[in-house]
Formats: structure tokens, sequence, C-alpha cells
């Protein structure tokens, strides 16, 4: 698999996505009306995404990931900040070109029994988008329909266009999900956590799936995780999420051989490793939470937790991002 090259190398021309400062708050009130403050899931994130290339975000429970994915999806509105899709902003999108939009962009989400609607048999659920999109002609929609059940591997198709999905195996139900979100031919997938929820035996088929249909399609693939083991494989570039913000980004390789900034350590460190002689080796693993993004710490939001933290710097002012190593971003004061 090639190594990540910079976006305006990988890309065909101008990038597919373009977020720039982007926040996602969500306002906390009590009885409805007393203002709380602000939960603040995404705040501050920018970054590129080339035509074709499949990237990582990785993060903690409660990071800001999936915020981060609803709002790039235009289910969030942001707070502020700017999401461009094809250079042009989501935010000047009239109702009837946000729905364009979301044709564009698929949505593969965690739960896939969740996801699909139980009362609906295969054929209808992944007809249904078509309708929606204005593809009148029956026969033309089964041919569709045929060929997308083809590519997620459901065939012969006869045996699950008339199925519901309480009938369907975990797999298969991400497997319609998938199909789904591919029906209407995306520019994009966001595939949030996509087998988080699936037995340990499908996960890796139903992640070289997207990955395959990925690079065949030459779609842009963003895929969501708290697991950085399962990533290798699946992304050439990675964004490290910690409390809100994107606190290190590299290309895969260069990531998992040489993580440089502290929490991307520690989250390295948990996995397990599989050699039984380092069973009872002590790891440097940072204890205690993740902040509240309600009142997230001042200075770098991993200070509390960080091995490496240094007063007067750490707690008081924010790290901006360095760059350690050619193409390797950190917000990390250990490389001022
Ligand atoms: N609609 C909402 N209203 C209020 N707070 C929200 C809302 N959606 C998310 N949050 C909060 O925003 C923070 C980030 O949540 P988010 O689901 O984006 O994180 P995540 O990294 O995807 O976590 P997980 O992997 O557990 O889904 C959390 O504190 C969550 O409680």
């Amino acid at each position: 698999m090639s190594e990540w090259q910079p976006v305006t190398i990988v890309g065909h021309g101008e990038p597919l996505l373009s977020v720039s400062d982007l926040h996602t708050w969500f306002e906390l009130r009590q009885w409805g009306f007393l203002r709380v403050g602000a939960v603040r899931a995404v705040d501050g994130v920018s970054f590129e995404l080339a035509r074709g290339e499949s990237v990582a975000f990785v993060g903690e429970s409660g990071c800001g990931k999936s915020s981060l994915a609803r709002t790039l999806l235009g289910l969030h509105r942001p707070t502020r900040g700017e999401v461009r899709f094809a250079g042009r902003s989501l935010g000047g999108l009239k109702a009837r070109e946000l729905q364009a939009y979301r044709a564009k962009v698929g949505y593969v989400q965690q739960d896939p029994f969740g996801a699909l609607p139980p009362f609906l048999d295969v054929r209808r659920i992944l007809a249904e988008p078509l309708i929606v999109h204005g593809v009148k002609d029956r026969a033309q929609r089964d041919r569709r329909i045929r060929a997308v059940l083809d590519e997620v591997r459901l065939s012969p198709a006869e045996e699950f266009l008339p199925k519901f999905p309480h009938m369907l195996s975990g797999g298969q139900q991400q497997r319609v999900v998938i199909a789904r979100a591919l029906i209407l031919e995306p520019a994009m997938i966001i595939a949030d956590e996509p087998v988080s929820m699936l037995d340990a035996s499908v996960r890796v088929e139903i992640l070289n799936l997207l990955r395959h249909i990925q690079t065949q399609r030459e779609l842009t693939l963003a895929f969501i995780t708290h697991d950085l083991s399962s990533v290798r494989h699946y992304a050439e570039r990675i964004f490290v999420m910690y409390a809100g913000r994107v606190v290190e980004t590299a290309g895969v390789k260069e990531l998992l051989d040489h993580p440089q900034h502290p929490y991307t350590q520690s989250l390295l460190a948990a996995i397990a490793d599989p050699d039984a002689a380092n069973a009872t080796k002590q790891r440097e693993i940072p204890g205690g939470e993740p902040p509240s993004l309600l009142h997230p710490p001042k200075g770098c939001r991993f200070h509390p937790r960080c091995p490496h933290a240094m007063a007067g710097l750490c707690d008081v002012d924010e790290p901006p991002d360095f760059e350690p190593r050619r193409g390797h971003y950190s917000a990390c004061w250990l490389h001022r």
C-alpha cells in the first residue's frame, strides 16, 4: 500500500473536502432556558481531504469524532468555521442543494440494525434514496440495486431483496448499509465506527470490503474509529483527535512508526502486545479520564494526563501545530 503523500500531490486539483477552523458546540440549558454552557465537541479543526484518499480519525470515546462526522454530513450546523465540498461552502447551500450534497456523501453508521428501517425490505431500503433523488424508471432502479448488492457481495440478489433487516446477520446488515451509502454514486463515504458492533469474525471482511470499494470507485473515505491498531491497512493518513481537536496528523506508517504526540504514544502503548514475553511489562499509559468538553483545561488539553507536561507552559498556552518530521504535524510544546 502506498504511503501517504501531501494532499496537494495526491489530489486531482483542488481538495474534495476542505474544513477550516471548524467548531461544533452544543448549548446546554437547565430547565430549558438557563444557559449552563456549551459542550465543545469540535473545537477548531482544519484539514483537507483529496479525491480518492482514505483517512482515519482516531480518538477515545467522547473526543468529538461523531460530531465532526455529522457536521461534515450537514446534519449539525457549525458554530463557527467552514466546510467546503468540491469548492462550495455548505453554509451557503439551500435545502435542495443540501439534499444533493447528501447524495454525494454516503454515511455508514456504527449500528447497522439501528440504521435500517425495520419495516422495509432490502429492495425498498435501496430503492428509497433513488426515488427521493428522482430516478423514476423502475427498471433502472432495479438494475442499480442489483449492481450495488453485487458490489457489497450480497448475491444472488434474489435471495436478499425480499429480506427485512431482522432476517440478516450483523455483517449482512452492514453490507446493506454500505450498499445504501453507495447507491447514489457518492464521491465520499464517512464510515463512523463501521465494525465496532459486529462480531470479530466479520470485522476484517467489512473493512476489506470498504477498502476495496474505495479503491475501485476512487472514493474519498473518512473512517472514524477509537481503535488505532485497526487503521494500518485501511487508511493512508491518520488524524488523532483529543478533546475536540486534532492533535497529530501524518501518513499512516509514519504516524504508527514514529508517534510524536504523548497522547498518540499512550494510545499505541495501550494496544495489546501479542508478545507473551511482554505480558507483565509496565506500560507508560497516563491515567485519568478525557477532560470535560464543557470546561476543557487551559493550555494543552492533554496536560493533566501528560507524563511530559511542563508547568508554566503546557497548562497556560495552547500548543500550535509543529512539524517535528516532514509532513508530520503534532500540537505539543515538546517540539518547540
Ligand atoms: N446533540 C448533542 N447535544 C449535546 N451534547 C452532545 C451532542 N452530541 C454529542 N454531544 C457531546 O459531545 C461530545 C463529543 O461526542 P461525540 O459523540 O462526537 O464523540 P465521539 O468521539 O464520537 O464518541 P463515541 O465514540 O463515544 O461516539 C460528548 O461529550 C457528547 O456528550
